[in-house]
């Protein structure tokens, strides 16, 4: 059954970024401006656009890690501008986030055992016991093994990385995911894994992706829909197809002719129907 999982309605986001000494003028950065979207639950939906077009501040603000300027955005049940308390708990379980650099987002002086059971920790999931055992099963869910959880962040690779940051964010079994060029920094063959594994996973748990990426190569393979966005708008959506073969706007068309010729590692990449 087709469900929204988000509905984004007349979303933006200024930043003021300082105040002249002499007179108070303020900058104002119209991050976004005025988005409104929909994705249906269970589907993989791509933001692109150029750098400083507003696609990781418009997944910030659908997370609540940005409070939007105005706009509604309603996430997995939950009104984002409302939360607080018990409500933004529930919210940071089935809502996360798995980023570029998950060197940065790991602790470097945790054992990665105890990044993955830190989630379950605060959110007083389970028994100790039962943690551990989900832990492990985790890891080995993402291609690694029970060796690994006493190691850490810099004792991996970064695609091994990219998949302890998997598996932590699946420890809170969450519906909602943003990947922010969570596979831009691996290497072809490394990034094909990875997504493989994300597509797995997605099927398994019926997850939902908002995935950022500049690069329309993977895009085209991964997403069931795009979302381009210029100068803080969206300009354009469509099903992957529609958009990389007859796109409506010139900017689209820009951005598709400057992806690179198709590589053969590119083909390992799961078709979407
Ligand atoms: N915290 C902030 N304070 C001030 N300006 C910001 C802040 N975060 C983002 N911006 C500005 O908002 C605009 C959109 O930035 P954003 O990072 O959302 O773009 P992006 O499309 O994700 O870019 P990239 O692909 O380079 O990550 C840019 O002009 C950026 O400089």
């Amino acid at each position: 059954m087709i469900e929204p999982i988000l509905e984004v309605k007349g979303v933006s986001k200024d930043f003021v970024t300082r105040r002249s000494l002499l007179g108070g003028v303020r900058d104002v950065v119209h991050a976004v401006r005025d988005v409104s979207l929909t994705v249906q639950a269970g589907t993989t939906v791509a933001v692109v656009g150029e750098s400083g077009s507003g696609k990781s501040t418009l997944g910030r603000c659908i997370t609540a890690l940005d409070a939007a300027t105005s706009g509604t955005i309603h996430l997995a049940g939950h009104d984002v501008s409302r939360l607080s308390g018990s409500s933004l708990m529930a919210f940071r379980r089935t809502v996360q986030t798995i980023f570029q650099d998950p060197y940065s987002s790991l602790n470097p002086r945790r054992r990665v055992g105890d990044a993955i059971m830190d989630g379950m920790n605060i959110h007083r999931l389970y028994t100790p016991a039962e943690r551990h055992e989900r832990m492990i099963s985790l890891l080995e869910r993402v291609g690694l093994n029970a060796d690994h959880a006493r190691r850490y962040p810099h004792q991996f690779s970064g695609g091994q990385r990219q998949r302890i940051s998997i598996a932590r964010a699946l420890a809170l079994t969450p519906s909602f995911i943003v990947a922010d060029e969570a596979v831009s920094a691996l290497d072809v063959s490394i990034k094909a894994q990875v997504l493989d594994l994300m597509a797995d996973i997605q099927a398994e748990h019926r997850l939902t992706y908002l995935f950022i990426s500049h690069d329309l190569g993977v895009v085209r393979h991964f997403a069931d829909r795009v979302l381009i966005m210029s100068g803080g708008r969206l300009i354009e959506e469509g099903p992957t197809d529609q958009i990389f073969e007859h796109p409506r706007e010139e900017y689209t068309q820009r951005l598709i002719d400057a992806v690179p010729r198709p590589n053969p590692d590119r083909r390992r990449f799961r078709a979407r129907g």
